[in-house]
């Protein structure tokens, strides 16, 4: 068989680039830091809850930097081979084709590995000597190792709130990245977001930030993550479409966060009580 490796195969910057500003509500000074970290040539950890903001925070900054963005959804069956490329058969020859980290490293672009404690460990000997100050990515199937442009940064996510004794990112990792947190913004804020995400008008919004707090505060009662900014926006996008309120509230804020019928039902009264 043949085996072709094309070290210059082309980004399709378009699926990566993003034209149109996304909407973002700073909640503090994490657009500078970021900015700050990105001049430093210094990787990111963005740690914080599911659905606060973290994503659209990395669209954000792509924009802002006006480079590409890749991510990806890092998931317990992703390898070194997923991230770094591999040979594929194509008709009668093989052919490398890289990786979405290799395409980021090649091109300068900002990757982003959502939930990064998700993969498998044979990912960290890859992500490792790409965010110490020697910025390579060797490619032992390829006997190359590429040297990332100032352009390139690697950004993580990483929330605090899913991590066990099994899966956890060792010391040596996170002591490779700076690190800013992110939590549902202040209510004011939240509100604002929802209005706008949702289509629902502010007092609506308001409402829905109102049992979203409430919601929050039965973490101390057994309830294993609060409702998310994103919950907050589902809720809203169902009301605006002509779901009745209460019934919104449930099916988007309550039953997606538990199953403990006991927790549903004190929520459920709660916003009975706000909703009325
Ligand atoms: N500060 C913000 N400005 C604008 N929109 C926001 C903000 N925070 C949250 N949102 C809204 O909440 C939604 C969920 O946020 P996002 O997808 O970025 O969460 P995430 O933290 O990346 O979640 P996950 O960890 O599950 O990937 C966004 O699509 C956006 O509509």
């Amino acid at each position: 068989m043949l085996k072709k490796c094309s070290l210059s195969e082309e980004l399709p910057v378009e699926e990566y680039l993003i034209e149109k500003e996304p909407y973002y509500v700073p909640v503090g000074n994490e657009i500078e830091i970021f900015m700050s970290a990105y001049r430093n040539k210094l990787p990111v950890n963005l740690k914080g809850p599911t659905g606060s903001g973290k994503t659209r925070f990395m669209e954000f900054m792509a924009y802002k930097l006006k480079r590409p963005l890749v991510t990806v959804a890092c998931h317990e069956d992703l390898t070194a081979t997923d991230l770094v490329g591999r040979f594929l058969i194509k008709g009668d020859s093989v052919e490398w084709s890289d990786g979405p980290l290799t395409k980021a490293v090649r091109h300068g672009a900002i990757c982003y590995l959502d939930e990064v404690v998700e993969a498998r460990k044979d990912t960290i000997v890859v992500i490792h000597p790409l965010t110490d100050d020697r910025r390579i990515m060797p490619i032992d199937k390829l006997g190359v190792i590429l040297k990332a442009p100032s352009e390139f940064m690697l950004s993580i996510s990483y929330n605090p709130g899913y991590q066990s004794v099994v899966k956890d990112l060792k010391q040596s990792t996170r002591q490779r990245f700076v690190a800013i947190d992110f939590d549902y913004p202040p209510a004011e804020l939240e509100m604002k977001i929802v209005a706008h995400e949702s289509g629902v008008n502010e007092e609506m919004a308001r409402y829905l930030v109102d049992i979203g707090h409430r919601i929050r505060n039965f973490k101390q009662h057994g309830l294993e993550e609060g409702v998310s900014t994103r919950l907050l926006i589902y809720a809203g996008k169902l009301i605006k479409d002509g779901i009745d309120p209460k019934e919104a509230c449930r099916i988007a804020m309550v039953r997606p966060i538990t199953d403990n019928t006991d927790l549903q039902k004190s929520i459920d009264e709660i916003i009975s009580t706000i909703m009325e």
